[in-house]
């Protein structure tokens, strides 16, 4: 199997990705699969796919990309921060018409996992986990990246857990693509620009994909029982209902009515994010310490776009006393960013066109903070040297700046968006105690914040003094 994923920024046009699609030709029965992916997840998927036999038919069915190319160079156009990819798969078919793409085995239920792992320790190959809610993009793939090359098994978790929303929260419209998720996860088994197939194949054989149509490829087959073959794979994803998760069943949102087990992280789990969202966090652990017991990671991946939940996970673990995964196998990895600085999150695809021109002010509200920190880091004497409410100032001046543009910006530069700030903060690494005051040299911190952009609500934040590995 071919993959490609081209990156064109600004977007190429038509004439330029046809060429460059041609010029792989074809030699034997194919299907070319054209995938529109966003970095930021402006647009929901698009990808269409068609059987070609021929050379004619081949540059024939190239002309599926021309919608695909549309919808990219208007969505482009529309928002300065989003960068848009373009997956070509040419599967070449061995027997006529179908194509031996890579799929990630999904597992469904606790004892398919457990013969899983069991097996993967049988063989002592270590397993990566990475924890999700789906919905997923670059930032998602660069953490799988890191636990596929760190360990021979990654476990990918999808579970939308309904604990860590309030009732009040967007639970039900959250995004769920299990299929699309699938598809950007089998890119991440090939080799770009190999001629080879995939080290990994499929271990049952694949449907053929017949003419044009959504998706085929994703469809294409229920969930993989798991057969242990799984762990020929590098990669599977653990998709569970909440039954799995929760087999006490009950309440699960409204807290005040759930009974059961439930993991607290008192202190580190009540200030910014879970002062903010007061159930968040208790969601969190208890189904991060779920899928911990059920997973058994040696290690396990999550990012830095959510720092406070990644500092709180390795202080959870530390203190249930867990050994898969132990606090220093809890890595934290930098956040996957759009060119206009913006956080890539599930959540911007709830962004409208102005709203994305207004997110990215809170990455340089907490930008200008830390050009501040810089500047002043070698003060001449003590009395010189900034302090936490002057970072604080700064971000929140930023965030003030922004709300007066808007009031007479025009719609395309965002007017009309409503722009509220929840929090800026700036935190201790390890206490999660406000910094205040003079800002000793050394001091390990993070500056953090939430912004309301219309009803969508979007976190970040940037290290003070210390760097995620
Ligand atoms: N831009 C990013 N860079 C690096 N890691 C990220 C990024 N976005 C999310 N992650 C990490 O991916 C993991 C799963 O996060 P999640 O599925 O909630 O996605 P999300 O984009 O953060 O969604 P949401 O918009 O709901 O916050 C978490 O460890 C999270 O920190
Ligand atoms: C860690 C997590 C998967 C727990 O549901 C979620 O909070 C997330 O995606 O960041
Ligand atoms: N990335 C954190 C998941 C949440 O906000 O619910």
């Amino acid at each position: 199997m071919h993959s490609y994923l081209t990156t064109l920024k600004p977007f190429g046009d038509e004439e330029e990705t046809q060429s460059r699609t041609i010029l792989w030709g074809i030699k034997s029965p194919s299907t070319l699969t054209a995938t529109l992916l966003t970095t930021d997840d402006t647009i929901e998927n698009s990808s269409l796919s068609a059987a070609v036999h021929s050379m004619g038919e081949y540059k024939q069915s190239l002309k599926m990309v021309v919608p695909l190319l549309r919808t990219a160079s208007r969505l482009t156009t529309a928002s300065a921060s989003s960068s848009a990819s373009f997956l070509i798969r040419r599967n070449v078919s061995t027997s006529g018409g179908g194509g031996n793409i890579p799929h990630i085995p999904v597992i469904r239920t606790l004892p398919q996992l457990r013969r899983w792992r069991q097996e993967a320790r049988e063989r002592k190959l270590e397993v990566g986990v990475v924890p999700t809610m789906g919905a997923l993009h670059e930032g998602h793939l660069n953490l799988v990246r890191a636990s596929m090359a760190g360990n021979p098994l990654t476990v990918m978790t999808l579970f939308v857990n309904p604990m860590q929303f309030a009732p009040t929260e967007d639970l039900s419209s959250y995004p769920r693509q299990l299929e699309r998720d699938l598809s950007l996860l089998s890119t991440l088994l090939t080799t770009p620009s190999s001629s080879s197939s995939s080290s990994y194949s499929s271990p049952t054989p694949t449907r053929s994909l017949r003419g044009l149509g959504i998706s085929e490829h994703e469809s294409f087959r229920p969930p993989t029982p798991v057969a242990n073959a799984a762990v020929e794979s590098p990669l599977v994803v653990f998709a569970p209902s909440p039954e799995v998760m929760y087999p006490l069943k009950g309440e699960l949102q409204d807290l005040g009515r759930h009974k059961g087990v439930r993991v607290d992280v008192k202190g580190w789990g009540e200030v910014m994010e879970g002062s903010s969202r007061p159930q968040f966090f208790k969601g969190v652990a208890t189904v991060c310490t779920k899928l911990f017991n059920a997973v058994e990671p040696d290690h396990a991946y999550f990012g830095q776009k959510d720092i406070q939940q990644a500092l709180l996970l390795k202080i959870l673990v530390q203190d249930l006393l867990l050994s898969h995964p132990t606090s220093s196998n809890l890595h934290i990895l930098p956040t996957t960013r759009a060119s206009s600085g913006l956080a890539l999150s599930s959540r911007n695809a709830y962004l409208s066109p102005p709203e994305l021109v207004v997110a990215p002010v809170l990455h340089r509200a907490l930008s200008s903070a830390v050009d501040l920190y810089t500047t002043s880091a070698s003060p001449v004497d003590e009395e010189d040297g900034i302090t936490g409410e002057d970072l604080i100032s700064i971000a929140t001046r930023t965030i003030l700046d922004e709300q007066q543009r808007l009031l007479s910006a025009p719609e395309a530069e965002g007017g009309g968006v409503e722009l509220r700030l929840d929090y800026i903060e700036v935190f201790d690494k390890h206490t999660f105690e406000p910094v205040r005051g003079k800002v000793e040299k050394g001091r390990e911190m993070v500056i953090a914040g939430a912004v309301w952009v219309g009803t969508t609500r979007l976190i970040d934040n940037l290290l003070i003094g210390w760097e995620v590995n």
